[in-house]
């Protein structure tokens, strides 16, 4: 399944490599220099997959504690279990609010992700699920970095078999109404701490940060 990087570029998986199509020129990789003869008209660049970077969300809140301070910088209240087969991820935010209906998350998840981070406020309701495998592989395979339910999940087994990040409050059978009501892309509350679309989220197993407004707090060139 083909992922995101901070940048927005496409990498494709290819065993312990990952691939990217480029329109032609120098093919780099962090260490080494490859060039691939896959395509006679294609040049790709070539990356080994990085391990899980270690203390990622823990080090970007100790240095940015002066944030957290002054409220530019907010961590989510730790309620969420985690599900899907990327255990990091972030991206900007996009938002749905609805209650026990997931139209809008399919929705939203039809969309192209292009990296993002799809906030569902589904108002904490523990009495059915708001995304399941179909779903999870929808935002896969139009490039969402992740999901955070604010709600439930259900089909746990296909999710966690899925190159997705999901977050969710806990699993449930009983699928949701599909009446079509909810809102889009609007100021939500989700464990304690107010999201708006736009804003940057970080995601990994140690919990969630929300920059407000956007301003990335990684390292451009790192790959997170
Ligand atoms: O259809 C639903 O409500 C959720 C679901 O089971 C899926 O995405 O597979
Ligand atoms: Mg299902």
């Amino acid at each position: 399944m083909p992922s995101l990087d901070g940048g927005g570029l496409v990498w494709y998986s290819l065993g312990s490599l990952e691939v990217q199509l480029l329109r032609g020129g120098r093919v780099s990789v962090l260490n080494q220099l490859f060039r691939l003869n896959m395509l006679s008209f294609c040049t790709v660049r070539v990356r080994k997959r990085f391990p899980l970077a270690v203390r990622w969300l823990g080090h970007l809140c100790d240095e940015h504690m002066d944030r957290i301070a002054d409220g530019r910088v907010l961590v989510l209240a730790p309620v969420f279990r985690s599900y899907g087969r990327r255990q990091q991820f972030h991206g900007p935010v996009s938002t749905v609010k609805v209650f026990e209906d997931n139209t809008l998350v399919r929705k939203a998840l039809e969309e192209p992700g292009a990296g993002k981070v799809l906030v569902v406020d589904g108002g904490g309701s523990l009495r059915c699920a708001l995304l399941g495998g179909m779903l999870g592989t929808l935002a896969c395979q139009n490039l969402w970095a992740g999901i955070i339910v604010n709600g439930c999940c259900r089909d746990v087994d296909e999710i966690n078999a899925t190159d997705i990040g999901v977050r969710a409050l806990a699993s449930h059978p009983l699928k949701s109404n599909k009446r079509g009501q909810g809102e889009r892309d609007v100021p939500v509350v989700v464990a304690g701490c107010r999201i708006q679309p736009g804003d940057w989220c970080y995601v990994d197993n140690d919990g969630i940060v929300i920059s407000v407004g956007g301003e990335k707090l990684h390292n451009q060139r790192a790959r997170v």
